[in-house]
């Protein structure tokens, strides 16, 4: 970006510096809430006992709730929006009528993390309470 600006000497390294901190930035971030090999073997195998399942081809969990009516699905919703506002980490869904399909994983990540395990939980919780 710098060359591409025709940026020289204190310049470029300034550019340097702040893409190197900026990649190291969200590298943090994500090993904060990465999962170790371990770690994802567990929370995959006590998910699919609670009947989520892996996607083909993109490393993220899925779901389909189904309730008694649209009104116990959109007070579901209602508040696993309100979770996923809290913990800025939102689901991929889709509601027609009493049912609710939703897809977890982490977009800066590329994949599942803590975050989708954590929402993944309160999720359930949310659909065993309606
Ligand atoms: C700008 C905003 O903080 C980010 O886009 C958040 C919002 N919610 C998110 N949700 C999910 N599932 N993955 C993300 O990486 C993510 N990032």
């Amino acid at each position: 970006m710098a060359a591409a600006l025709g940026a020289r000497g204190p310049l470029r390294l300034l550019f340097a510096t702040l893409r190197g901190r900026a990649l190291g930035f969200s590298a943090t971030a994500a090993d904060v809430h990465s999962l170790t090999a371990e770690e994802r073997n567990q929370v995959i195998r006590d998910l699919k006992a609670a009947g989520w399942s892996e996607l083909n081809g993109r490393d993220a969990i899925y779901k389909e709730f189904s309730f008694k009516n649209f009104n116990q699905a959109f007070g579901f919703i209602s508040r696993v929006a309100l979770q996923a506002e809290k913990m800025n980490h939102h689901p991929e869904w889709f509601n027609v009528y009493n049912k609710v399909q939703i897809t977890l994983t982490s977009h800066d990540c590329g994949g599942l993390t803590k975050r989708d395990v954590k929402l993944a939980k309160f999720i359930e919780k949310a659909a065993a309470s309606v």
